[in-house]
């Protein structure tokens, strides 16, 4: 797999950096600013974060900040295994509502690129996943928003083995159908 595939969703990347094995394991750049930004990929991160899952099936999303402190992350499993989700919302989007969604895991090192303008969620595949990714806007809980995962409408098929474990804040979700989007396709970053 080449370094950088765009998927069906403007903007939204399979990073696939090069590891480098020997007896000892494997290396790996899992970021380098320069290398992406000879791909044309110029992002200025300002904080990474780090959660773990304990419960397989857990789902976490689907999230996004509010402008003025919208993200674009870059999402990389460091334990496990997980199921990682873009979704367009970017109001005005050819693919406004369109989903994308890939299987990131300790052992392929895959990263996903999501813009800002979009929700992201995860589902992970097996217990006490970790997921770490960077981000380009602070957290700002005044500008944190979430939809519901199951969304009839989104109709993203997770993969899920059994119920999904859920926060309390992910559970009162709202819908789609209820959820103004604050990006536009010009707007977003
Ligand atoms: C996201 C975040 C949370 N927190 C705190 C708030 C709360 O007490 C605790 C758990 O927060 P949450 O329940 O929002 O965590 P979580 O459900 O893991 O939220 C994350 O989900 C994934 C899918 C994303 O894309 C992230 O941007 C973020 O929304 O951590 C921070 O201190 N900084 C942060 O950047």
């Amino acid at each position: 797999m080449d370094f950088i595939t765009p998927t069906k969703l403007p903007g939204v990347v399979l990073v696939n950096p090069p590891r480098y094995g020997d007896a000892r394991g494997f290396f790996c750049e899992s970021w380098n600013r320069k290398k992406m930004s000879d791909h044309g990929i110029d992002i200025d991160f300002v904080q990474d974060n780090h959660s773990v899952s304990a419960a397989v099936n857990t789902v976490r999303g689907l999230h996004f900040q509010s402008p003025p402190h919208a993200q674009a992350k870059l999402v990389r499993c460091g334990r496990g295994a997980l199921f990682d989700v873009a979704v367009d919302v970017r109001k005005g989007s050819a693919t406004f509502g369109e989903w994308v969604g890939y299987e990131l895991t300790a052992e392929n090192g895959l990263q996903l690129l999501i813009p800002a303008g979009f929700l992201h969620g995860f589902a992970t595949r097996v217990p006490d996943t970790e997921i770490i990714y960077k981000c380009s806007d602070y957290y700002a809980p005044e500008c944190d928003g979430a939809v519901r995962f199951d969304d009839p409408d989104l109709g993203i098929d997770w993969g899920l083995s059994g119920s999904a474990v859920l926060s309390d804040k992910d559970e009162k979700a709202p819908l789609m159908c209820d959820f103004d989007s604050p990006f536009t396709f010009e707007g977003a970053a």
